[in-house]
This record gives C-alpha cells, sequence and structure tokens, in this order.
C-alpha cells in the first residue's frame, strides 16, 4: 500500500498545481466506460474528489455510462493538463459512493444544477428545448421556497485505482511514463518506454 499511498499523493500534488494554471476546468477527465459487450464509450466528466479512497464523479445512474456502469464495473480515467504537459491515466473498478457523501455533495450544487438534474434524463432522446426549458419551470414552481432534494438517479461514483500512471512530456517524444499497478496481491511500480 506504501505505493498506493506514494502514486495517490503524485496525483493529488499534480492536480493542485493544475489548479494553479490558468485551465478553466483542471478537475476535467475523460472517463471511459464499456458496456457488457466490451462496446468503449467515452466522455468528459469533473474529478469532484480525490483520497486514497478512489476517485469520484457524480452523474444520472441512468445515463448511457451510468447503464454501461452497472453492467460492467470497470472504468479509465484520462487527465491530460496541457500547460503542465502532464497527463495521467487511472484504470480501476467502480462503485456507488454512499447515499450521504452523495447527499452532503448534492447539497453544495447550484439550484440550477439540481433542477437540471430533475428536468434532464440524461442521454435520452431529446424532442425539443422547449420541452426541457418548460420542465425546468415547472420543476421550479414545484420547489419554490423548499430545498431541491437528490434525485434517487443522481450520485457519485467512486472508482478505485488498480493502475496509476503519470505521464510527462519530453523532447524527441522520449516521454517519461511512470506506471503504479495492483498485480497478485500487491502494488507494484515501474517506468515504461515512451
Ligand atoms: C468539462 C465538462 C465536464 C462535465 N462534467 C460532467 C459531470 O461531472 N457529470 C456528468 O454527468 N456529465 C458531465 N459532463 C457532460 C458529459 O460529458 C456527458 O455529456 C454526459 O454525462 C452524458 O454522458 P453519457 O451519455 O455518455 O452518459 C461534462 C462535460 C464537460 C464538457
Ligand atoms: C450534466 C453535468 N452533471 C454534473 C456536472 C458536474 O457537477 P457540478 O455541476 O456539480 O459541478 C457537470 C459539469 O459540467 C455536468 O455537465
Amino acid at each position: 500500500m506504501e505505493l498506493y499511498r506514494e502514486a495517490i499523493e503524485r496525483f493529488q500534488r499534480l492536480f493542485e498545481r493544475a489548479q494553479n494554471t490558468a485551465l478553466a476546468e483542471p478537475a476535467a477527465m475523460t472517463l471511459a466506460t464499456a458496456d457488457r459487450h466490451g462496446r468503449p464509450s467515452a466522455r468528459t466528466v469533473l474529478l469532484k474528489q480525490v483520497s486514497e479512497a478512489g476517485l469520484v464523479f457524480y452523474t444520472n445512474t441512468h445515463s448511457r455510462k451510468g447503464r454501461q456502469l452497472s453492467e460492467n464495473p470497470r472504468a479509465a480515467l484520462c487527465l491530460f493538463w496541457q500547460p503542465l504537459l502532464e497527463q495521467v491515466l487511472i484504470e480501476g473498478s467502480v462503485q456507488l459512493v454512499a447515499a450521504q457523501e452523495a447527499d452532503g455533495y448534492w447539497a453544495t450544487r447550484e439550484r440550477a444544477s439540481q433542477l437540471g438534474a430533475w428536468a434532464s434524463q440524461q442521454s435520452e432522446l431529446l424532442e425539443s428545448r422547449a420541452w426541457l426549458e418548460n420542465r425546468v419551470r415547472e420543476l421550479e414552481a414545484r420547489y419554490a421556497d423548499q430545498p431541491v432534494p437528490r434525485p434517487p438517479y443522481w450520485t457519485g461514483y467512486r472508482l478505485v485505482p488498480d493502475l496509476i500512471e503519470f505521464w510527462h512530456s519530453r523532447p524527441g517524444r522520449l516521454h517519461e511514463r511512470y506506471r503504479y499497478w495492483f498485480e497478485a496481491g500487491a502494488w507494484r511500480c515501474g517506468q515504461i518506454q515512451p
């Protein structure tokens, strides 16, 4: 676990550096999932928490990614912080966060985003923008003067890493790659050819 702790701390230090750049969304990460047949898909999500317990993002469990994760609870993340010329790849298994933890994060979200989570059946076909806007108006009326509760289908996922790779750009494409991975009951690490 010492190597794992080292990898997470290394990630946290890099993430802090990324947050001190001019990047608009340093927490943006590409999340790759696959369905039960192994057919992959990818999209951007925001990293909301990172610790030795894993990396947390929030989304709709009925979305395409949510359905894929229920069929196949493994995922991969890719973060590229251009001003730092640093890339991090993370792979692992994914689990739902505890309801209390999701409630805690939900409470910090902007009210408009909370209503948006109720309004949108994420990843389903949309008949028209007007329909969606009307739904938001209805929800505004329904929850007027009261907190917006967390929808049962909106929660967090925690990716528990079994591979973390740090990539740093170097001249001649001779990049530095340093990989930590879990194998046969132990964490290992080593450099990888560019
Ligand atoms: C910078 C950025 C951050 C995003 N963050 C999230 C997020 O944290 N959660 C989320 O559900 N969608 C987020 N999205 C939207 C997703 O990329 C995606 O469109 C949505 O989750 C539906 O994906 P799916 O149909 O593959 O499930 C973000 C998009 C961008 C461009
Ligand atoms: C649909 C959706 N859900 C969730 C998020 C991220 O969470 P939050 O809105 O709480 O920052 C985003 C960020 O872009 C998003 O587009």
